[in-house]
């Protein structure tokens, strides 16, 4: 069975100091999410082990970190590889978020490169993936996003393609207060989840986490969550407000 899944994604906000705090209040509330749910906070990199101790003894919650490099090692000052985030215990990392792909120019090919080094070390990929809104208002929507899938995601083994998470995120819809409706969101994933049946099996299908991301908030989170195919979010400003956050762990399925 499928996860469902709340992750928050800080992205480049809060002091160490302020983020200590917030996941304490959210722990606070003790929400004891069931064995089919998990939640995740992805936090900035020199918080993942301070996060990391925080959820320790809490089950079904992780972190998560914002992104990685696409080569292994070596000469690339100021990068962090997969190797150093398997090395601290980090179980997910997000990648192809439309922030990096927008402003650092990431391609689909170092995310298909990100996506190997991240299952070669045991970490599950979180693939973002969504069209701008010229490609909405063109209405080809459905093959952007299809595009971006197959060449960052299709050359993997059906055993490989299972352990990555997709979350879909039209990009007119992030940071905007505009939220895509309940029916856009339900009707995005069930394409992407046929994009996979056509290519790997219904089974396979079935059991992929997709992620709907784009002004997710405690106030609109059980509606958009209740769509069939879609399985949680990867919340940005509103994963910044205790409250809020709650919130959207207690929507999920
Ligand atoms: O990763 C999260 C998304 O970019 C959504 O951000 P938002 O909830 O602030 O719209």
């Amino acid at each position: 069975m499928r996860k469902q899944i709340a992750a928050a994604n800080w992205k480049m906000n809060l002091t160490y100091q302020q983020g200590e705090k917030l996941l304490n209040d959210i722990l606070k509330a003790k929400l004891q999410p069931e064995g089919h749910q998990q939640v995740i906070f992805t936090v900035p990199f020199p918080y993942l082990i301070m996060a990391s101790s925080e959820v320790a003894n809490e089950p079904n919650f992780a972190v998560a970190a914002q992104n990685c490099y696409h080569k292994k090692s070596g000469a690339f000052t100021g990068e962090v590889s997969v190797e150093m985030l398997q090395s601290i215990g980090i179980r997910y990392c997000v990648i192809g978020h439309s922030e990096r792909r927008e402003y650092f120019g990431e391609t689909n090919e170092q995310l298909a490169e990100k996506t190997n080094l991240l299952l070669e070390h045991n970490i599950q990929p979180i693939f973002c993936c969504g069209e701008p809104l010229a490609i909405r208002e063109a209405g080809t929507q459905n093959d952007y996003v299809e595009s971006q899938i197959a060449a960052s995601l299709f050359h993997l083994s059906p055993e490989q393609l299972e352990k990555v998470i997709i979350a879909y995120e039209p990009i007119w819809a992030i940071g905007t207060g505009k939220t895509a409706t309940a029916a856009q969101a339900q009707e995005m994933h069930a394409h992407i989840r046929g994009v996979i049946a056509a290519r790997y099996g219904s089974a396979i299908a079935a059991n992929i986490s997709i992620l709907y991301g784009g002004s997710v908030k405690g106030a609109n989170a059980s509606e958009i969550f209740a769509g069939e195919d879609v399985d949680g979010g990867l919340v940005g400003g509103a994963s910044l407000i205790a409250d809020d956050f709650i919130a959207i762990i207690k929507a999920l399925k």
